[in-house]
């Protein structure tokens, strides 16, 4: 759990920088209301993401799974500002070790609720796939806006930015990535 009242401080501090008056009616609650945010927008620090996929199912399925349009929300470590979008995982299961589909979001979930940068959010997802279900192969894509890039500094609204990871079989097979990337994007 993060250190809360380290949190209110830190949030008193800030508005005081700012020139506000962390005691007036509107303001005397937040820096708790912050703490309370972090301990739930950091949450990801406090798990271990790959262990969502330790259940695993024996399915002779060794064909491609695609999860996709998975909603994203994570933090940019730079700024501390949202980015948020859409990813999409795809594995291809090796000795019939297929996992709960959902378990597949809450490893985004997991990775995503940290500071991140998207390149390696993206890569961890993929690699944890790799790691723990001894995959053929993973392909992941993650798709943001990033608030960094929107509401300060060169302010771009609408721009995205698009990661991937290819790992295994797709990154070996052409045709087998080319599938990927189409069921993606239909
Ligand atoms: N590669 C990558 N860069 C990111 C990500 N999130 C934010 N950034 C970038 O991190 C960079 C930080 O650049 P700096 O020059 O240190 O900071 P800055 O002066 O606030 O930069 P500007 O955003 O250009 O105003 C910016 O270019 C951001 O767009 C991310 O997930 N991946
Ligand atoms: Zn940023």
């Amino acid at each position: 759990m993060v250190d809360q009242d380290k949190i209110k401080k830190a949030v008193r501090m800030i508005l005081e920088a700012i020139g506000e008056d962390p005691e007036r009616e509107g303001l005397t609650e937040t820096p708790d209301r912050v703490a309370r945010m972090y301990n739930e927008i950091f949450s990801g620090l406090w798990e271990d993401p790959e262990s969502h996929l330790e259940k695993i199912f024996s399915e002779q399925h060794e064909e491609m799974i695609i999860v996709k349009d998975i909603p994203l929300y994570s933090m940019c470590e730079h700024h501390l500002l949202p980015f948020y979008g859409k990813a999409h995982v795809a594995y291809i299961p090796k000795d019939g070790k297929v996992t709960g589909l959902s378990k597949l979001a809450r490893v985004v979930e997991g990775y995503a609720k940290r500071p991140q940068l998207q390149e390696r959010l993206t890569s961890q997802i993929a690699d944890s796939i790799m790691n723990r279900l001894n995959a053929q192969g993973a392909l992941v894509v993650v798709e943001a806006e990033h608030m960094c890039m929107t509401f300060r500094g060169v302010k771009k609204p609408g721009s995205k930015t698009v990661t991937s990871a290819v790992r295994g079989l797709f990154r070996r097979n052409k045709a087998t990535r080319a599938e990927a990337f189409a069921l993606i994007k239909s």
